[in-house]
């Protein structure tokens, strides 16, 4: 028989939600989400998230509120979107929006960021009973070799040796996870690119990386310690390994979903080749525009999941 559990507002509920890997959380008699600005006391979780099943996550706070008014007018829900509210507006760190069954979060930049927010965001689907769940990073890159404005699904994340596997230091010692994506969602995101217009779209592997200057091989940083040729080297040995662009989040999030048993995707544009250059210099409505194929694309594989498009 399964065992009885008690949800974290006191209900009964009778079968383990297995997206933590914790042991510990089954005995905390509250769960404080501090950056979140969310707790299993003080909120109804399964009330207020219950019915998420899909969440876009991305760096910048614009863009996912952003994203969550597009979703809100593509999904014809009732209501202002611009009228919707930041859940997290007790803190700064990350904000959120709720739109119907879509979740749109904040990350801010780079991997102990993202990551952070990944761990009380898991928990938060478990503690609210999330069943189902397929998380999208909707994303800025660089692109190698691919022309600006390309979207890139990511088939595997990769880090700075192009190897799928993501290195977190616990107890001062390394643990390696794997960044393998989930391959369905993948393929269907790359069938969705072909049925939209005006959003050219790959898959290939996307490289991880600790910092946007000299861990992106960028000759302009305030410091560099290698030459023109050196940076061409590594970026062609990129390409090579199947790099076709660079970011700073997707080998942890891929690690976290997959040990979680969640789906993931990653899809992110390109706003520069690399082998072109290292400074961003489309014009600012050029890259509002860019920004927004991937949350074209991603809307438009919620909409087909919900039955919205045939
Ligand atoms: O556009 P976002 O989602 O922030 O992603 C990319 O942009 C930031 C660097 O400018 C890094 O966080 C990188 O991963
Ligand atoms: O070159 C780029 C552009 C956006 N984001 C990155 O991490 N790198």
């Amino acid at each position: 028989m399964a065992p009885i559990l008690l949800n974290c507002m006191g209900n009964e509920r009778n079968e383990y939600i297995k997206y933590v890997k914790n042991p510990n959380l089954e005995t905390m008699e509250e769960d404080i989400l501090y950056h979140l600005s969310l707790s299993t006391k003080t909120h109804n979780l399964p009330e207020m998230f219950g019915d998420i099943k899909f969440v876009c996550v991305g760096g910048s706070a614009n863009r996912m509120k952003a994203f969550a008014q597009f979703i809100h007018k593509e999904l014809e829900l009732s209501g202002n979107p611009e009228e919707i509210t930041d859940i997290c507006e007790g803190t700064d760190r990350y904000c959120m929006y709720k739109v119907g069954p879509v979740l749109s979060i904040s990350h801010g930049m780079g991997v102990p960021s993202i990551s952070i927010m990944l761990h009380e965001l898991i928990k938060l689907l478990h503690h609210a009973q999330c069943q189902d769940v397929v998380l999208f990073r909707l994303g800025t890159s660089g692109g190698v070799g691919l022309a600006p404005g390309t979207v890139v699904v990511t088939e595997k994340a990769v880090d700075y040796s192009f190897q799928p596997q993501f290195e977190q230091v616990v107890l001062g010692k390394v643990i390696t996870r794997s960044t393998e994506l989930d391959e369905e969602v993948a393929s269907e995101l790359l069938q969705c690119s072909s049925e939209l217009q005006n959003i050219p779209t790959v898959i290939g592997n996307t490289m991880c990386t600790h910092d946007f200057y000299e861990g992106q091989g960028r000759l302009d940083g305030a410091l560099c310690s290698f030459s023109h040729e050196d940076k061409l080297e590594y970026l062609r040995k990129a390409y090579d390994a199947g790099v076709r662009n660079i970011e700073m989040e997707s080998t942890v999030f891929a690690a976290m979903c997959r040990v979680c048993g969640l789906k993931a995707a990653v899809v992110c544009v390109t706003l520069l080749n690399r082998f072109e250059g290292d400074q961003i210099k489309s014009p600012h409505d050029v890259l509002v525009e860019y920004q927004q194929r991937p949350q074209i694309l991603v809307s438009h594989f919620i909409k087909k999941r919900l039955g919205y498009v045939v």
